[in-house]
């Protein structure tokens, strides 16, 4: 077998910012090192317990596939692990190569992606390589970030939102050749320019997170939030609530976040939020948040705190939480759901809902515009990264555990092509304005 190529060359010459034909003149290399999962260990978590990513997240090298004329390849300095990737490598609530299998029905676009490995990551940033023969506005050099939002333009159902097609994947996740590699594969219009000020693990963990918050709260898809609503933003800290907080607090409304500790309840002040509330105080006993008095408790803690029942509840942990959201939500407020973290199968008392003329959206995501309105809010210095952690690519599945065991706040990232923390500024002016202080916020 022919000996593959090493992707130093390019991997170096991107990071040093070589040009456009600089980087064409180096060879794209076969195979290139990536965390990926593995098909033939789908059932290794049956009956247990612990289902410790570790186990099932492997770095190792993996081959390039063939580039499609719409796709870019790029060398990623930095990806992020988002609670996607815990999914992906616990198997569950579905096994992520049934989705590559889907796709690969979808003709030899998709049959690329059904391989019995899978490359995860849905957030990165990096230097495009290569382009395709139909990408236009996209050249070998530039400098992106990746939204995760796969969307097919030729299928109808995008047009007016691309995230109502029925198929719309999310990158690195119901797709392969994710962020988590040195090199990953995206369709062109995922690409986005990089913020200026940041360096590329802070880039690169930003769009998934801050997008799905944007959705939520301020695209005309979710809950539309205006000045002054009060939002309840649970685990206010964490990917979501991080970002949903700022949204919050830059648009005029008033964040009431919950918390575990102490400890994340002054970060999440520190970060503007007045109201702060520690789930662990509620009193609540064994049944923790399921408890049939915690909406009402909740509810009591919220209006001392700040006078009124809440407009918007921002939720994604469904099943310990979801009763109590529909509760204290305020009579016509919006529960607004992403996800359901501790149970996809929720329970709430109906009454509380139809009663008090509430609603339930469901939302996922973000189209391609909402991706980039978000990164222009970030690349204007008004929304920020919250990036506490940083962990080499050959620690892909350390920083998966910490963040499937909670152990973490805000983001963490994976550094892939980067040669260290700190690299990829391109506007230290900016950089300065915002303030080092802003941008290490949630630094540990
Ligand atoms: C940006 C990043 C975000 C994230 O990462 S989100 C976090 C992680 N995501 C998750 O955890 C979600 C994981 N995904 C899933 O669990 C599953 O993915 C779904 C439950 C969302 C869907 O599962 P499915 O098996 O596709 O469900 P079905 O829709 O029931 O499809 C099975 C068959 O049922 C047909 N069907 C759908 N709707 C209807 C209907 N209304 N009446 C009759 N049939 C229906 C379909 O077409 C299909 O059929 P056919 O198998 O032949 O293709
Ligand atoms: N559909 C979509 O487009 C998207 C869906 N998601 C989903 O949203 C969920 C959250 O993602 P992300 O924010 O990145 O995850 P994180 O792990 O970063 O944050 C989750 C937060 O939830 C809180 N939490 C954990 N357990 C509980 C509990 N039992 N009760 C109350 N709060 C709890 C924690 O805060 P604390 O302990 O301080 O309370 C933590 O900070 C995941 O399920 C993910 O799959 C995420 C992004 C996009």
């Amino acid at each position: 077998m022919a000996q593959p190529a090493s992707s130093g060359d390019l991997l170096e010459a991107a990071r040093s910012g070589a040009g456009e034909q600089e980087l064409l003149d180096i060879d794209l290399p076969t195979r290139f090192r990536a965390a990926f999962t593995r098909k033939d260990e789908v059932g290794l978590f049956d009956g247990q317990a612990d289902k410790d990513v570790r186990r099932s997240l492997h770095v190792g090298e993996v081959d390039m596939p063939e580039l499609a004329p719409d796709e870019v390849v790029v060398a990623v300095m930095a990806a992020a692990i988002n609670f996607n990737t815990v999914w992906s490598a616990i198997f569950e609530p579905v096994p992520t190569f049934a989705f590559l299998e889907k796709f690969g029905r979808q003709g030899w676009h998709g049959a690329r992606h059904d391989l019995p490995y899978h490359v995860l990551g849905s957030d990165a940033s990096g230097v495009v390589v290569r382009t395709g023969s139909g990408v236009k506005s996209w050249k070998p050099g530039d400098r992106v970030v990746i939204s995760p939002s796969y969307v097919d333009e030729e299928d109808h159902g995008s047009y007016d939102d691309g995230m109502m097609s029925e198929t719309q994947l999310a990158w690195g996740f119901e797709t392969n050749f994710g962020a988590l590699g040195e090199f990953c594969i995206a369709k062109a219009n995922q690409l986005i320019r990089k913020p200026a000020h940041l360096t590329w693990e802070e880039a690169g963990s930003t769009t998934l997170c801050a997008g799905t918050a944007y959705r939520m709260l301020v695209g005309r898809h979710g809950a539309r939030m205006k000045q002054g609503d009060v939002v309840l933003i649970w685990g206010a800290t964490g990917g979501l609530g991080s970002f949903a907080t700022q949204l919050v607090k830059n648009g005029g409304g008033i964040p009431v976040g919950v918390v575990s500790s102490e400890e994340k309840a002054a970060l999440v002040r520190a970060q503007g939020c007045e109201h702060v509330i520690n789930r662990n105080e509620l009193d609540l006993g064994e049944q923790g948040l399921r408890h049939p008095k915690a909406g009402r408790m909740l509810g009591e803690a919220i209006r001392r705190l700040v006078g009124e029942d809440p407009g918007i509840v921002f939720e994604y942990l469904g099943r310990e939480t979801f009763g109590a959201s529909v509760y204290v939500a305020k009579r016509g407020g919006t529960i607004i759901t992403c996800g359901s973290s501790t149970g996809y199968k929720h329970e709430y008392d109906n009454r509380f809902l139809w009663m008090r003329l509430k609603s339930i959206i469901g939302s996922h995501g973000f189209n391609y515009h909402e991706a980039v309105e978000v990164n222009r809010l970030i690349g204007l210095g008004m929304i920020h990264p919250t990036l506490s952690a940083v962990f080499p690519l050959d620690e892909a599945a350390e920083a998966t555990r910490a963040v499937q065991t909670n152990q973490h706040v805000g983001k963490v990232a994976v550094l892939c092509a980067a040669g260290g923390e700190g690299e990829g500024v391109d506007d230290p002016a900016l950089r300065e304005r915002v303030g080092e202080e802003r941008l290490n916020l949630f630094r540990r």
